[in-house]
């Protein structure tokens, strides 16, 4: 088998076309612009980058922007109040903290302050329950992109093996919730799983979120898989790697993601999509 790749790239620009229409029939009703507000603290050099992009997709998909650069030093009462004052913003429709946060501040005190109305990362307990409940409002974005990759191969979820690699709070956990949602019998491993390989040789649908080049070895991948490869690794040369072994994978799965191209886009596109469900959610309150 030789994988067919599944374009990130190009399906997230399809979303932004089709936001950037809706955005457009809200200004000829009359509606205002959905508005996003980015917060980065510190001076990560990757966060940087994505925040950046972030900015930069908003302003072209016709959203209003706001944008908070705030230093390394910033402390946890200066976030929270800063968190405050977007939520009682009647501009803002989404917060956007940007993670990692420097050690000395607790992420999870701070993404519990965003109003879950306006968490259009979605990772405020409010919205993880919803989806734990199969009631989903806003939902975490790079699983919400890789539903929509997955939903574009056309295959039928129900009764799929899918297994994920890695338990992260911001892709593994909310992963597994949305595979049981797509109707999937779902594995999700972790650093003391004994067996990983043997756990991806099984899967049908397997999704890798761990940040390690080579993690997964494509000899171990089934035949006819769909293989979803989140990790962002950047080699000595620059050049951008997944965790899973790419060549050798391909040759045995169906469909794969390449890296880059693959579900990076697509975490930026569903930011959109929860931004502008967040805009309208707001028009009717
Ligand atoms: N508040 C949040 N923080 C973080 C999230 C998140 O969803 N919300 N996810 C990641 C980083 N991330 C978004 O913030 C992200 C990572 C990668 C990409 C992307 O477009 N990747 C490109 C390659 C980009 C490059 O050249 O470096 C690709 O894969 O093609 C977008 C968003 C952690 N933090």
């Amino acid at each position: 088998m030789n994988a067919k790749i599944i374009d990130g790239k190009q399906i997230a620009q399809n979303i932004r076309d089709s936001i950037s229409e809706k955005v457009q029939k809200r200004i000829d009703n009359g509606k205002r612009l959905p508005g996003l507000a980015v917060v980065l603290v510190g001076e990560d050099p990757a966060s940087e980058v994505y925040v950046r992009n972030k900015k930069a997709d908003c302003e072209k998909a016709g959203f209003k922007s706001f944008s908070y650069d705030l230093p390394a030093s910033t402390s946890q009462d200066e976030l929270l109040k800063l968190v405050d004052d977007l939520n009682s913003n009647p501009e803002v429709d989404g917060i956007l903290v940007q993670l990692p946060l420097p050690a000395h501040l607790k992420s999870d005190l701070i993404l519990e302050r965003i109003q879950p109305n306006k968490d259009v990362d979605g990772f405020h307990p409010y919205n993880l329950g919803r989806l734990a409940q199969r009631l989903p409002v806003l939902r975490p974005c790079t699983p919400k992109g890789i539903i929509t990759l997955l939903n574009s191969t056309g295959r039928d979820m129900h009764g799929l093996k899918a297994t994920i690699v890695g338990a992260s709070n911001i892709v593994g956990r909310p992963m597994a919730l949305e595979l049981l949602l797509a109707g999937c019998t779902v594995t999700v491993t972790h650093r003391f799983t004994k067996d990983l390989q043997k756990e991806v040789s099984e899967a049908d649908v397997l999704v890798v979120a761990v940040g390690k080049p080579g993690l997964v070895k494509g000899e171990r991948v089934k035949e006819g898989a769909i293989v979803i490869d989140v990790g962002i690794n950047r080699q000595d040369d620059g050049k951008l790697i997944g965790d899973v072994e790419f060549e050798p994978a391909a040759a045995r799965a169906s469909w794969i993601t390449p890296v880059p191209g693959g579900v990076g886009p697509m975490t930026r596109a569903a930011l959109l999509e929860n931004t502008l469900q967040a805009a309208e959610m707001h028009d009717s309150e």
